[in-house]
């Protein structure tokens, strides 16, 4: 290891790493010795390369004059503190309690410091608000100068190579894609990616680059986490339990690469770890509790303060020591109640410590040290992820095909089941007949049979040769939807509507045939006899208001052929019909229109809204739930750059799932389309547009698919019945009517029912209302979608 060659301009560590210290002490105990042992066989060359490489201040970043890494100019000219945090107030929303309280740490430039304590004492916090996860409700952190966050920082960015505590890394992709991204979104090129790619495995001890993420040991998972923390050498690792899982040997291999990148590469390291004796290798310990932090010091020199022989035994000194601190606080206001009091500063805490001799040169916080705040770091955060971005949600979608399947199969279960169920007219609907007119059949019960038992029209229709004419009209009645049941009385026939075997009964009078012939040939002349005997009794079942209509309106149209049949039979004037009402040619639509035609538009845009609506929920929640969104956005990937790729991928899908829809419909069940296609896509393209903007806002707002479904259900029902898709909104409460208007699907559906049904273009307002709305809609929910992630950084 003693071959690393310095890079020109990268000076070696002189103060802080140099003092040996902990790693003399180190060196005598048993691990040391393992360590030494076993160092031989570590791959001196992937070490070499790994911790010379990682140096921040090295004019490109890059190693042994590789030039292919990030434009990464030197932080600073001189040694000071990497990261400052001071008086540091952090709580939760939502929760009850401070987690962190006046909480302050320096960690010198080119060090490793090991932030120490309890599950739950705000480590990771710490960590979050360093990395610009979250941040203080008060005080300020500073890294290499600079708040995290700013634009100029790096940070969240390729300044920070920040490991979380969770794996935050997607198990469906190989641990080569796992880097190729998470390099690519760093800046570095493919070749460099790949280069690295391999040492980093080898070092690690990453079986093979070709392996899933989610079929690697936990152990190994933690590993490919690391070394895409360390793949682009940034400057300032934060490291949140890197070891947990991992093998003795391979976690002492891992301490040596920091200690040989912090003295070797002046990276800064900040680590949290549970193996606190691991820790005396780190040039510094912050010993952290209840928020606050209890002394900051070199390990040799806080084992000295506190006259100890383990790092536990100063811990649980510090933790007694501020136990009762706390203790004495309460009693002097003992009104306080809730969280513990805590000194007014952790210096507080150290205060009634043993005086150790402790030079003041010697001390490594320099928070005061004004030119600390002068080391800028000129990270420049101008590369665009999207293209890394994009290749990752395509290979994301490779690995994960039931979104893509889910969004060709779903429309055509949707189409065909809405070609084949909605608005085709019902048939075998049971009539219970009645006949006292005359038989018509051979036997009591039996079928219609073409025109048996009526015998034709006479030359000369007269009250005596017209016979029969029961037999006639129920020959005519529409024999697809209705069929007949002969009765023997009209109280059987009402009984067998009662028990639900009928769907009405109809009675023909005695003589019906004569006293109907006597109605046309006087016509008004006709006597009241002759007019009651001549009228057919109906009695309906109208539960089913659909089926109800349509068996009177069959009936209805039975009657008119019927009557129309008599005239033509004797040669009588057809004019002379019941309604003086001309029917003509409509203007739009057919003159039998269709329910189908009706609910098209509406099932197109609602088919095309919500397909784009669960399948962007769908994968930004997934990303959301990996925590790899998380991990993205810390690397330095924007909101806007991961909103693009969603939006370019799914736009993909929607065209896939709205060309499905609109073949389904229109050519495979040949429904009617009378306006120019050209409109009918741009409006559906729209109004996918629109649901993917809602799902992005949604996702935003939940981190659950639980969350998410609900919300997706809730909007589903209302915007259903409020869109006009099932009833017109004309029909609708009054209160109802202008929310329904206002809504995303009203308009639209509106719209395409013109284009469609009446073929109308652009040029109407009926239509492009629909396009303005869908448009304004889009804007509102893509604009709630950037305040809430505005607000939930704000808060976070
Ligand atoms: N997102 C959050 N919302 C609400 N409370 C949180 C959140 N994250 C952490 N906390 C709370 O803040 C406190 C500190 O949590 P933190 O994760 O920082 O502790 P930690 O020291 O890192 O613990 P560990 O060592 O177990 O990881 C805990 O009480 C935790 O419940």
């Amino acid at each position: 290891m003693d071959d690393i060659e310095l890079e020109e301009g990268r000076t070696a560590p002189t103060t802080a790493t140099s003092n040996g210290h902990s790693n003399g002490g180190y060196r005598a105990s048993t691990l040391g010795r393992i360590r030494d042992e076993l160092s031989t066989a570590l791959r001196v060359e992937a070490t070499t390369e790994l911790s010379a490489g990682a140096n921040g201040c090295t004019p490109n970043g890059g190693s042994n004059g590789t030039s292919n890494g990030p434009s990464i100019p030197p932080i600073c000219g001189t040694r000071g503190a990497a990261i400052v945090i001071k008086d540091a107030k952090k709580s939760y929303p939502l929760q009850s309690g401070i987690v962190l309280d006046g909480f302050n740490m320096t960690v010198p430039e080119g060090t490793i410091y090991s932030l120490l304590g309890a599950s739950g004492c705000g480590k990771t916090t710490v960590l979050s608000c360093v990395v610009g996860r979250r941040r203080l409700n008060a005080g300020t952190v500073r890294v290499l100068g600079l708040p995290p966050g700013t634009p100029r920082s790096g940070m969240p960015g390729p300044t920070i190579g920040y490991m979380p505590q969770e794996l935050s890394l997607y198990g469906g992709f190989t641990v080569a894609e796992t880097l190729k991204y998470f390099g690519w979104v760093a800046g570095l090129p493919s070749d460099v990616v790949r280069e690295r790619t391999t040492k980093l495995l080898s070092f690690l001890e990453i079986p093979t680059e070709d392996r899933l993420v989610r079929d690697l040991s936990g152990g190994q998972q933690r590993r490919v986490s690391l070394a895409v923390t360390l793949l682009h050498r940034p400057p300032v690792v934060i490291l949140d339990e890197p070891t947990v899982g991992v093998d003795p040997v391979l976690r002492q291999n891992i301490w040596d690469l920091l200690l040989r990148m912090t003295r070797e590469g002046n990276t800064t390291v900040v680590i949290t770890t549970h193996y606190i004796e691991e820790a005396r290798q780190a040039d510094t310990i912050g010993l952290m509790r209840q928020g606050i932090l209890l002394a900051e010091d070199r390990p040799d020199r806080l084992l000295a303060r506190y006259a100890c022989q383990t790092m536990e035994e100063v811990f649980l000194k510090l933790s007694l020591r501020q136990q009762r601190a706390l203790v004495q606080a309460q009693a002097a206001a003992p009104v306080t109640v809730g969280a513990l009091p805590v000194p007014d500063s952790p210096d507080a805490a150290r205060e009634d410590a043993p005086e150790p001799v402790v030079d003041s040169k010697d001390v490594l916080t320099v928070v005061d040290d004004p030119s600390l705040l002068q080391c800028k770091p000129v990270y420049l955060q101008n590369q665009n992820n999207t293209w890394a971005c994009l290749w990752k949600n395509f290979t994301y979608m490779k690995r994960n095909p039931v979104p893509v399947i889910f969004v060709i199969i779903l429309p055509i279960i949707q189409c065909g089941l809405f070609g084949m169920t909605v608005g085709r007219d019902p048939d075998d609907l049971r009539l219970a007949v009645v006949n006292d007119d005359v038989q018509c059949f051979p036997a009591m019960g039996g079928a219609v049979e073409g025109s048996v038992g009526f015998p034709g029209y006479p030359a000369n229709c007269t009250t005596k040769t017209l016979r029969h004419l029961s037999c006639r009209m129920l020959d005519l009645i529409d024999d697809d939807r209705i069929s007949i049941e002969q009765f023997s009385s009209v109280p059987l026939a009402l009984e067998a509507v009662r028990a639900g075997k009928a769907w009405g009964a109809l009675h023909f009078p005695a003589n019906y045939s004569r006293f109907l012939a006597a109605r046309h040939v006087w016509g008004r002349y006709a006597s009241d006899k002759a007019l009651n005997h001549s009228e057919i009794s109906v009695w309906m079942d109208m539960s089913n208001q659909y089926i109800g209509h349509m068996l009177q309106a069959s009936l209805s149209l039975s009657v008119l052929r019927f009557t129309r049949d008599i005239q033509e039979g004797c040669h009588w004037n057809t004019r002379a019909t019941p309604i003086p009402v001309s029917i003509m040619e409509p203007v739009y639509g057919q003159l039998e229109p269709s329910f189908q035609d009706f609910c098209l538009p509406g099932m197109i845009v609602t088919t095309v809204f919500f397909m784009a609506l669960l399948v962007t929920v769908g994968s930004i929640l997934e990303e959301k739930r990996d925590g790899l969104m998380a991990r993205s956005l810390s690397a330095g990937v924007t909101v806007h750059e991961v909103l693009a790729s969603h939006v370019i991928v799914q736009m993909i899908l929607m065209v896939i799932s709205m060309i499905i829809v609109l073949v389904m419909l229109l050519c495979v069940f040949q429904l009617t389309n009378q306006g120019p296609l050209f409109w009918v896509i741009a409006l559906c393209f729209l109004q996918g547009l629109c649901g993917m903007s809602l799902g992005f806002f949604i996702s935003c707002l939940c981190d659950s698919d639980m969350a998410a479904t609900y919300m997706g259900v809730g909007a589903f029902f209302p915007l259903i019945f409020l869109s006009g898709m099932l009833w017109p909104v004309e029909g609708m409460h009054v209160l109802l009517r202008s929310v329904g208007w206002a809504l995303p699907l009203t308009l639209a559906t509106s719209s395409l029912r013109s284009i469609m049904g009446r073929g109308w273009s652009i040029a109407q307002p009926a239509v492009y209302l629909g396009f303005v709305s869908t448009a304004v809609w889009i804007g509102i929910f893509m604009c709630i979608t950037l305040i809430t992630i505005r607000v939930q950084k704000r808060i976070s």
